[in-house]
């Protein structure tokens, strides 16, 4: 499957400093819902303090992470190749992107989890706990954010989006991404080095947590692209391409990219992808539909975006493949 691509930001390398949204989960919970609301409108990226993670399941994992990382090369090897999931170096997903970086890539089903940790660690149980315990906690984070978004859109059902999930057979996956130091580089080729290359996440949102190396960035509407600044004590939450569907275009995903690691200390930074079921409708929801507001996309499951995403290169711009064109959604109704 082709997707189109080219966006503004593939082109664009000026930089702004420009502030995310930080979003206290300890005030108010009508105040909340509607920071959120405001920063999925206008960034699709936003950072949540008082989140009220113990800080210990953070460290925990990071702490296998390293360990993991440490390892001799072919020792890594043998939790590899990531096809999707596994251990990858370089190569991102099956269509021949390439990144400065090594990662793991899991499932977060407990049960691959137990059997991807034989390869991982060599006390896969200890492994199992720090990644179990830690999905756990960032879904609970996710359905926390979600159900506050609902209430910010006014929506009743306030379970609509954490839903999809906390269902079991949801979809959702762990990533550990390792950017290594780049060691006697020369300054002035440093500029343009990609860690992880330009692309909004597929899935209804991310929580990303890093160490306290920079790297990523966000691209605005108009081309820029703005640093995000790491706190490892924080977690920020990117909207991903379903819930901007989700939203009829209300809600933007974010575009967002991982500049080479510049830095004497290696990054790196654990992400959790809130996915719905395979079987789930990825449909605007009515109350985002109206005549001023005509369908943006037209209905598809998880399963089906999730094989596009995987037909595609990282950067393509995958929901132009599901988007209706003017008049298709007037179409539909006399079909
Ligand atoms: C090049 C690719 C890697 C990716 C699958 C894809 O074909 C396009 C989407 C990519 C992405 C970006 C967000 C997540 O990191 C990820 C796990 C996902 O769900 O979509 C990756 C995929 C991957 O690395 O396998
Ligand atoms: O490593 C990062 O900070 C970002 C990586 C990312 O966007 C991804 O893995 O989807
Ligand atoms: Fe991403």
């Amino acid at each position: 499957m082709v997707a189109a691509s080219s966006p503004a930001c593939m082109r664009a390398k000026k930089t702004k400093a420009v502030g995310i949204p930080v979003v206290d989960l300890s005030l108010d919970r009508s105040v909340v819902s509607e920071l959120i609301v405001k920063a999925c409108e206008e960034y699709g990226i936003f950072k949540v303090i008082n989140h009220g993670i113990p800080w210990e399941i953070t460290s925990r994992l990071e702490g296998e992470g390293v360990r993991f990382f440490g390892k001799p090369a072919d020792v890594k090897q043998r939790a590899g190749p990531a096809t999707p999931f596994g251990y990858g170096l370089k190569n991102i997903g099956l269509n021949g992107d390439k990144g400065e970086l090594e990662y793991l890539l899991l499932h977060t089903d407990p049960f691959s989890i137990a059997e991807r940790s034989k390869s991982i660690s060599n006390e896969p149980q200890n492994f199992t706990c720090a990644a179990n315990d830690y999905i756990e906690a960032v879904k609970e984070l996710a359905s926390e954010v979600l159900h506050l978004v609902a209430q910010g859109l006014w929506i009743p059902d306030k379970h609509v989006f954490s839903r999809q999930i906390r269902d079991v057979q949801n979809d959702s996956v762990l990533r550990i991404n390792h950017y290594p130091a780049v060691k006697n580089q020369d300054p002035s080729s440093k500029v343009d080095e990609i860690g992880f290359g330009e692309h909004s996440d597929p899935q209804i949102l991310t929580v990303l947590r890093s160490n306290d190396v920079a790297g990523l960035e966000i691209c605005m509407n108009d081309g820029l692209w703005i640093p995000v600044p790491p706190d490892p004590t924080q977690f920020y939450v990117i909207i991903g391409d379903a819930l901007r569907v989700l939203t009829n275009g209300k809600f933007v995903s974010a575009r967002h990219r991982a500049l080479g690691n510049s830095s004497r200390n290696s990054r790196m930074s654990m992400m959790y992808f809130g996915a719905p079921p395979l079987t789930a409708s990825i449909s605007p929801l009515p109350q985002f539909v109206s005549p001023q507001n005509p369908r943006l996309y037209r209905p598809f499951t998880w399963g089906e975006y999730k094989k596009a995403a995987y037909s595609s290169r990282l950067g393509d711009c995958r929901l132009d493949l599901f988007k209706l064109r003017p008049n298709d959604d007037k179409l539909a109704l006399f079909s």
